[in-house]
């Protein structure tokens, strides 16, 4: 069994949730409130700043020209393309390019995104990849179950975000970053796994973890 087979079958039941949960319901079938959905945004925005550096110490820690060039590209599209869609989302919300970069995060996106920085800085490529890969691995999974939904990747609101993340160019993407997992563990040994594992368990706790704070627009609780 590919190691990636064995990283899927164990988050399922958070994967589950995930797509059970109130927030992607509601993309899917055009219910959700659009200020939860800006409040979404603009952190998802702030997460992206900082993910977008994972590729770049990606980069940095690869040791052959195709992977760095695989980096650059996931990069360049993060920065460029994905966070495209949220500038044009924010300019339907009468948000600023400024104002968007500029707000604060929230107690779960600074986790989250720090988390991730802090193993891509003081571990190897290999955990590096298992840190971002639920991020790319399930929105993929996402925007590809909901556009199975008629009419749900045309909606006037949703559908850019759904098409968006349903496109087999991110589909592509997320591919590659799952081929380059089981490339990169290959012939490690069992307790290396686990700690690799226990990584990808960790980003996909917290991906079910921003689509509750999504909902409940939660800040830091500590300041309510
Ligand atoms: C929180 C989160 N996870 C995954 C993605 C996909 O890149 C995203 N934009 N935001």
């Amino acid at each position: 069994m590919k190691f990636s087979e064995r990283l899927y079958e164990k988050v399922q039941p958070i994967w589950k949730k995930n797509h059970e949960h109130p927030f992607v319901q509601g993309m899917g079938n055009g219910s959700l409130d659009k200020e939860k959905f800006r409040y979404y945004m603009i952190q998802d925005y702030l997460y992206l700043i900082d993910y977008s550096k994972l590729f770049a110490i990606g980069t940095v820690k690869a040791n052959d020209l195709k992977t760095m060039g695989k980096f650059a590209e996931l990069l360049d599209s993060t920065l460029n393309t994905e966070m495209s869609l949220h500038r044009q989302y924010a300019k339907k919300f009468d948000i600023s390019e400024e104002e968007l970069e500029n707000a604060e995060p929230a107690a779960m996106t600074l986790s989250y995104s720090h988390y991730m920085l802090h193993v891509g800085q003081n571990e190897g490529l290999a955990e590096l990849v298992a840190a971002l890969l639920p991020c790319m691995w399930s929105y993929a999974e996402i925007g590809k179950e909901l556009s199975k939904i008629p009419g749900a990747a045309e909606h006037e609101f949703y559908g850019d975000w759904i098409s968006m993340y349903a496109d087999d160019e991110f589909q592509e993407l997320a591919k590659w970053t799952i081929d380059l997992l089981d490339d990169l563990t290959e012939g490690k040994p069992e307790h290396e796994l686990a700690r690799i594992e226990d990584i990808f368990l960790n980003t996909t706790r917290f991906e079910f973890m921003f689509w509750d704070m999504a909902y409940n627009q939660e800040m830091w609780p500590a300041d309510e």
